[in-house]
Formats: C-alpha cells, structure tokens, sequence
C-alpha cells in the first residue's frame, strides 16, 4: 500500500486542526453489518427484515440487495489492513444479529459468533479499538414475522442476543453501543415504512420506539456483566440541530414540535426518564404501551451518547395550520447552499451547534460522534485514486466545528467517520457512496478517495503531534 499517510494533502490549516484536538481524542471509522458484509447466506446466517425488504420489488433502489456488498464478509484480513494504514485508531461495526441467532432467540449460531472473533481479535492486533454497534437494524425475519419491534418482547429478545454476544467479545471488547439510531428503526420503519419493515403506521413507530428503548435499557446491564470493569456502554442517535427560518411565533412554534420530533423523543426518555411534555398529543397519537418501570429502565445511567450528524433542520412556520410534530415544513433549498447526493444541506455549524446544545440541555458526561459524512458522485477511472474535494471539505469544516465544540466545554471524545467504505446505503441501494475508500464493486477493489488520505494524513498530523 502506497504511503497512504500522503500529508501533503494537508494545508498548514489542517495541520493546526489536527494540533487542536487533546491528546487521547479517537479518530476512527464507521460501517454496519447489512451494508458491507454480504455473505447473506454462509455460514448459519439467517434473514433479516432488510433481507426481506431488499427483495420485495420496489422498495430498493434498483432490487439491490446486501446479498454481497462490499464483500467483507469474505476480507476481513484486507480491511483490517486498509484501516490500519489509514491510521484509525477505533472501528466500529456493527454486529449482525441474524448471524448469531438465526431464528432472533434460542439456537446459537456459534459460526457467526466466530467471524466477529475474527474481527475483533483483527482489530486488536492491530491497536485499532473496536466500537461494537449491536444492533444497526438487522432485525431477524422470524421476530418480524412476531410482529417486530411494536411486541414488546422483541425488547427482551434483544437483551438476550445481547447478552450472547458480551458473553463471547466481552474479554476484548469494552465500546459498546446497544442501538444505531432507534429513530430511523421506529419512524422509517414502523411509520412511514421507507425502511424494513416497511410498516406505515405512526401509532406503530411509537409503540416500536418504545421497546426499542425498551431493549437498550434491559441490554446495558447485560452487557456490563460480560464485559471487563473498565468497559463503557452507549447508545447512539440521529440527532440535528434545529433552527428557525425568521422570528415570527408560528416559526418558534415549530422549532419546538421539529426538535421534539426529531431530536427530544429519545433524548428524554434515554437521559432524562420521561417523555417530551405533550409530545403524543402534538403527534395526534396515543401514548405507547408504557409500563410501570419502564421509564427507569430505558433511562438506567449510560456513559456516553453517540451522535449521528449529517445536516441540520431549517423550519419555517406554518400559517395556515398547526402541523403535527411529523409535519413541520422545512425551509425548501438554499440556492446558496451546498447539498449532498442525499439533498442534506451541508452546513458544518450544524454539528457543532448541536453538541454544544446536548452539552447544556443533558447530562452527558461523554459524546461520541459515531457518524458523520457524505454522499458525493464519486467516480473511478480505473487506475489512481478517486478525487473527492468535496468530502474533504466537508470533513475539514465539520472536524473544524469540533474543535470549537470542545473549546466551548462539549464532552467530545472521539469522531467516526461515515463510512470507512462505500456500502449499501439502505432504500437507496449501492447508488449513493459515503465511503473514503471506493468500492469497485464488480471486482470488489478498494481504492482510497482524495478524503481517505487526507484523513489518513490529519490523523498523521495530530499522533505526531501528540
Ligand atoms: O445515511 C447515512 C448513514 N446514516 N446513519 C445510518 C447509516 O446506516 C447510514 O448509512
């Protein structure tokens, strides 16, 4: 591998950023399980709501599938080589629960458990830290087919699978995250069914965002009991900054619905024990099956929170109604703005707001960005290397935001980018790339983007410098 540390890729600005972050901040990467293992049939694994979805005609861009993906099932020895040439000092991945209990409880897989062995022993010699995701939304099909995440007892079939897992990886692993955005799982899912498993209904989303709560809560300390003393558990959310368009009250009003939609339905609940004040009433919903404890239990202590940060949220006041929570209008695209492959608005100070907010409004004694990127037309000539200007920029001035955040007293531990390779981007199929590294995918060839060594390089610049 050529030297992939090329800092010259770095301006003396970058060199500076690099210097501003304190000494034991994490640089890392980030993938999940359905979207760059492939291998969809070896080895014991069993279907997933996302294998279901994926061949149900319409629902995939294209019919594309995670059936192979970037394969990595397959080259665990290569990935794990390209991530220690980038200089990663952390990983995270997310395990697939299919893989480990094919039927989503009961018989062990003990072959799946062995690839993520695999992994994990890979990683460690390598000095790269595993980040464990344990679930990124790979539901097992036979718990849907129970009815899913609105049953209650997925929740605590969850905490068993969890459980299995700690059990195996819990001498070597010691970053855990229960959840990848339990929003996307409840409201993409269960709501608006853009997502496996395709359900359309919102009183649905609330009732799955409940116990998937629920099942982040009895997992935390399941997981501390297989897990060395020192070991930390998180969970991670979507999350955006909200801002408002002008001044005028409709404007304020929907500020307040938009965050409590997009950001406070697991904020609270998670870090404070209690739901948003009105927030079922501003859906025009019934409250989900809460029961007594519940509550205590999605809110037991966490060490850190995982945030997962694209863009911001740019509302302007309905006049003519009062929107439910789900129904906020956004400020339609800023001709002097930048967007994403995805139509995110790029607009770095959106992280940094946010951290800042989540430092003064919660708790928090740890926060993780555990996601942060973006899609951009990468193309490969088939020989060099993939030029991508355009992420560059937004990782220099969202990594820029960062420092800043720290500066002003957020508790910012580590960042990991999105996505350590182009992947399976959910409804959206291989069509949108968030990797730093491309992914040839006829011949499945790794080829690091302009972003992947530049971000080799700042990682470079600040273990020098440390
Ligand atoms: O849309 C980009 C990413 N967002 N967070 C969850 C990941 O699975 C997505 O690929």
């Amino acid at each position: 591998m050529q030297d992939i540390h090329n800092m010259s890729q770095l301006t003396s600005a970058d060199l500076e950023l690099a210097r501003a972050f304190p000494e034991g901040f994490l640089w890392g990467a980030a993938t999940a399980s359905y979207q760059i293992e492939g291998g969809a049939f070896e080895d014991g694994r069993g279907s997933s709501i996302w294998d279901d979805f994926s061949a149900t005609p319409g629902k995939v861009f294209q019919g594309e599938n995670g059936n192979v993906a970037a394969d990595h099932y397959h080259r665990l020895a290569e990935d794990t080589e390209l991530m220690s040439s980038l200089g990663l000092g952390a990983y995270r991945f997310s395990i697939a629960w299919p893989r480990i209990l094919p039927e989503g409880r009961g018989a062990i897989n003990n072959a799946g458990l062995d690839f993520y062995d695999r992994l994990v022993d890979g990683l460690l010699a390598k000095g790269i830290t595993p980040y464990v995701t344990l679930y990124h939304w790979d539901l097992p099909s036979p718990l849907q087919q129970e009815g899913g995440w609105v049953k209650r007892e997925t929740a605590f079939a969850y905490a068993d699978f969890a459980e299995v897992v700690a059990k195996r990886l819990g001498d070597r692993v010691t970053n855990w995250i229960t959840l990848n955005e339990p929003w996307c799982s409840a409201y993409l899912g269960y709501g608006i069914g853009i997502h496996a498993p395709g359900v359309q209904d919102r009183q649905a989303a609330l009732d799955a965002g409940h116990h998937l709560m629920l099942g982040h809560g009895l997992a935390v300390p399941r997981i501390r009991a297989h897990s060395a003393p020192n070991s930390q558990v998180g969970i991670t959310l979507n999350l955006a900054h909200v801002y408002a368009n002008d001044e005028r009250p409709e404007t304020q009003r929907d500020v307040a619905l938009a965050d409590a939609f997009s950001n406070r339905w697991f904020l609270d609940p998670i870090l404070r024990g209690h739901y948003t004040e009105g927030f079922f009433e501003q859906l025009g919903l019934n409250a989900p099956p809460v029961q007594d404890g519940d509550l205590a239990t999605i809110s037991t202590p966490i060490d850190f929170l995982g945030v997962n940060n694209y863009t911001r949220l740019l509302v302007k006041g309905n006049t003519e109604r009062i929107p439910l929570a789900d129904q906020v209008s956004l400020v339609a695209p800023i001709p002097s703005a930048c967007y994403t492959e995805m139509g995110w608005e790029v607009y770095p100070n959106g992280l940094r707001d946010l951290l800042l907010r989540l430092t003064k409004d919660y708790a928090v004694s740890k926060l993780y960005v555990t996601e942060n990127g973006a899609a951009f037309k990468d193309a490969w000539n088939g020989n060099g290397h993939v030029s991508d200007p355009r992420r560059v920029d937004y990782l220099r001035t969202h990594i820029a935001g960062l420092a800043e955040a720290i500066q002003q007293g957020a508790p910012l531990r580590g960042y990991f980018v999105w996505s350590l390779m182009d992947n399976f981007e959910w409804a959206e199929g291989y069509s949108k790339r968030f990797g730093i590294v491309y992914i040839d995918y006829p011949t499945q060839k790794r080829v690091v983007k302009e972003s992947g060594y530049w971000y080799a390089g700042l990682l470079k610049a600040f273990n020098q410098a440390h």
